[in-house]
């Protein structure tokens, strides 16, 4: 659902930096965020008189008229936005290590940055409310449509300024606490091994999966935002679900979004004039999520006023912000955000991950023997400091995101004039980094093409740590990054602790559809091991 969180979401000089290394041995997801504090670069006045003008900044030249706009249009445009990841590397050797696309009918330019010691900077200086131009359907829906519900606090996502930094300072720390998220390792667990018995259960006599396998992820991410978000199961991976069901609504909810967002705001934009049937449904969609997390919410308030707490560790996510706030709307729009984008990112993620497991074998029986190591009994249950050991499944993760970044970018509006790659770029303008390409450039990290877990735990070679940012950077960082890594995690040790899965079939290509993710069905096969 949050496919457009991100916006969208060559070389003078050498880049190579000796010093921009700062790998780990260990835990690629915690100890590489510890080690990013360094000075920052002031710009000052000789900077900025030395800097070229920004209508020097290379890039595709609009067309009178139709701007550069009519490049992004499907069919007669050149660039197709499933191709948008070719498109990015393209820009990247036709015009160099900055690309300016402007002339956008009813936006503004769009600054492409292909310097990971740049996008560095960049994150380094950002203020204390940066800007992360996203979602403009749900900007309109919350500020505009359902003003009455979002009032002054609308949540984080597509929210800006002072707004935000309020709304995020309220709900940040209990949920990126480790001990917070300790909390679920088995409460996910268990929704996990209901996705595994749902699985098993839907695998034909040779052990493959059916092929809209990629639907049945979304219910097992769909049941593990209900059980972080909302305090409840939500009951999506039963196989007899009526039309008419709860669980059902859900998933049909679920997958609207999943369809329409992106063609709301790529291809049918007229919403933005007036009310399109599209539009109008998209409103209701959004109004039936509203109306579940209240639902769940209200319970979860009537069960905390006779629960007994003796201390904040008997307390859940939710139930934390409930006491803490007192207000059951910032738990309600909490929540709301949460599903918002935390579906969609991590299913696709999910997707990416499980088709390189089954086309990688020589890989997948390493991080089997590491899970066996750690689990030698497969029927005990998880915890937090058995994850914390699977070091090669981690790297694996990692990897992944690295050569194929489920999110193709990040993005931030400029607040204040900058210099970037040499040139004076004005405030306003959007600045993408795109992490598809910067992940894979020999410049910032060595032997880009090879598939090498093993580089996130050793110390030698190229690794800029702003080359391949998964979850962004700095004081926006992905607020679900915590339940993100814990649910690939828990899912990759109770699959290969008792399965190896395999891909019998034409290759599939990956394509963007906002996220990065393998275009086509992904029909794994799934044998005892
Ligand atoms: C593998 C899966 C995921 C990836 C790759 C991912 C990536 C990202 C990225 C790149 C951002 C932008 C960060 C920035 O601007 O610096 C972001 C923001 C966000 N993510 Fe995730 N995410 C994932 C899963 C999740 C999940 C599961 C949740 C919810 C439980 C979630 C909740 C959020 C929220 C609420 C924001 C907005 C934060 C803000 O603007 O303050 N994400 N994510």
């Amino acid at each position: 659902m949050g496919r457009t969180l991100y916006s969208f979401t060559a070389y003078a000089r050498p880049l190579i930096n000796p010093n921009c290394r700062y790998a780990t041995t260990g835990c690629p997801f915690s100890k590489r965020q510890r080690s990013q504090i360094a000075p920052t670069a002031a710009l000052n006045d000789e900077i900025f008189a030395n800097a070229k003008p920004y209508s020097e900044v290379p890039g595709p030249k609009p067309i009178p008229i139709l701007g550069n706009t009519w490049r992004m249009v499907p069919i007669i445009g050149q660039f197709d936005i499933s191709e948008f990841a070719k498109v990015t590397k393209m820009f990247l050797e036709q015009y160099g290590r900055i690309v300016r696309l402007g002339g956008l009918i009813g936006r503004p330019d769009l600054l492409f940055v292909y310097d990971a010691d740049e996008i560095e900077r960049m994150y380094r200086r950002e203020g204390p409310t940066p800007f992360r131009p996203a979602m403009p359907c749900l900007v309109k829906y919350k500020s505009e449509v359902r003003k009455d519900f979002f009032g002054e606090l609308p949540g984080v996502v597509g929210v800006h300024g002072e707004q935000w930094r309020r709304f995020r300072s309220k709900v940040q720390r209990p949920i990126l606490q480790p001990q917070t998220v300790k909390k679920y390792v088995a409460p996910i667990e268990l929704v996990t091994e209901d996705f595994i018995k749902y699985m098993e259960d839907a695998r034909d006599e040779n052990g493959d999966l059916p092929h809209e396998f990629d639907n049945d992820i979304h219910r097992w991410s769909l049941e593990c935002i209900g059980r972080v978000a909302l305090d409840v199961r939500l009951g999506c991976l039963s196989s007899k679900l009526t039309k008419d069901s709860e669980p059902q609504r859900i998933i049909d909810a679920a997958k609207f979004a999943l369809r329409n967002v992106a063609v709301l705001e790529l291809k049918a934009p007229y919403w933005r004039y007036f009310p399109t049937p599209l539009w109008t449904k998209y409103v209701n969609n959004m109004n039936f999520f509203i109306e579940l997390c209240s639902r769940y919410i209200n319970e979860a308030l009537e069960r905390l006023k006779t629960k007994k707490v003796t201390s904040e560790n008997d307390l859940s996510l939710l139930e934390r912000v409930l006491r803490s706030e007192g207000d059951p709307k910032i738990a309600t729009i909490m929540a709301l955000d949460l599903i918002l984008v935390g579906i969609d990112t991590i299913s696709m993620a999910v997707c990416s991950i499980l088709y390189q497991v089954a086309t990688r074998l020589k890989e997948q029986e390493k991080m089997a023997e590491e899970i066996r190591r750690v689990l030698p009994d497969p029927n005990q249950p998880l915890t937090y400091s058995d994850l914390d050991k699977l070091h090669y499944t981690k790297a694996f993760v990692r990897e992944v995101f690295r050569m194929y970044s489920t999110v193709i970018g990040n993005g931030r509006t400029l607040q204040e004039d900058d210099v970037i790659c040499g040139y004076h770029i004005p405030k306003g303008v959007q600045v993408v980094f795109p992490t598809i390409v910067t992940g894979n450039m020999e410049q910032f990290v060595s032997d880009p093409d090879e598939f090498k877990p093993e580089r996130w735990l050793e110390s030698e070679g190229r690794l800029h740590s702003f080359a391949s940012l998964p979850y962004g950077f700095g004081a926006r960082i992905c607020l679900g990054r915590r339940f993100a890594d814990l649910e690939i995690q828990v899912l990759l040790a109770k699959l290969l602790r008792r399965y190896r899965l395999e891909y019998h079939h034409e290759p599939l290509e990956y394509a963007v559809t906002f996220m990065y993710a393998p275009d086509g069905p992904l029909r794994l096969r799934m044998l005892p091991r």
